[in-house]
């Protein structure tokens, strides 16, 4: 039984590589951002317009709760889900976690574009990275069984580093056959 989470910041690349990852290892793929749309009928930004952050929480805390217990599965977390203490719980204690390392200028570089991620749209962006990173840094290394840091490397060079480390893991719960 497979379980790999992948946690880290906005820009992190954790939707990016899970997909990744989980068609190279012949899992199943998930992503709580996507489950919650998907859940919902709405899209990120307008959940935090009508429900407020802590709205979205809740739901991403019910997603947690469900996708953590799910085998043989890649699961791209949203950046924010270390803030709950069940969550980082649930992660710590169900499966492999890696910790998807990115700098806040790499961060500002792969989310230059973005309009979908509601804490990205209001104040200076360097500044709100720089911010979170400080508080969540701290919480994704307590849960995390490995980081990978991802600056100047192509998707296709983390998902290597991540099977290496899979596979180096031979305790863990998504050791690779
Ligand atoms: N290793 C990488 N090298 C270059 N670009 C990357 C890399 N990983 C991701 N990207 C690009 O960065 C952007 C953000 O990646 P992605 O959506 O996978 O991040 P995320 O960690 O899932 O963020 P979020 O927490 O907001 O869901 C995408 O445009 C993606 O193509
Ligand atoms: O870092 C965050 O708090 C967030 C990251 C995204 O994945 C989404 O979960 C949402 O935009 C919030
Ligand atoms: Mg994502």
């Amino acid at each position: 039984m497979h379980r790999v989470f992948l946690v880290g910041p906005m820009g992190a690349g954790k939707t990016t590589i899970g997909k990744y990852l989980a068609r190279h290892l012949g899992l199943a793929f998930a992503d709580t951002d996507a489950e919650i749309e998907h859940r919902t009928g709405a899209d990120i930004p307008w959940i935090f317009d009508v429900e407020g952050e802590a709205g979205f929480r809740l739901r991403e805390a019910q997603v947690v709760e469900e996708m953590t217990q799910m085998d043989d599965i890649v699961l791209a977390t949203g950046g924010g889900v270390v803030i709950r203490p069940e969550n980082r719980q649930a992660l710590g204690s169900r499966g492999f976690v890696i910790y998807l390392h990115a700098t806040v200028a790499e961060q500002l570089r792969r989310t230059r574009r973005d309009r979908k991620r509601p804490l990205l749209q209001q104040g200076n962006r360097e500044e709100v990275l720089r911010t979170l990173m400080m508080t969540r840094d701290p919480l994704y290394r307590e849960i995390a069984d490995h980081v990978i840091d991802t600056d100047g490397c192509s998707p296709r060079v983390v998902a290597q580093r991540l099977v290496v480390a899979l596979n180096a893991d031979k305790q863990g719960p998504a050791t690779l056959e």
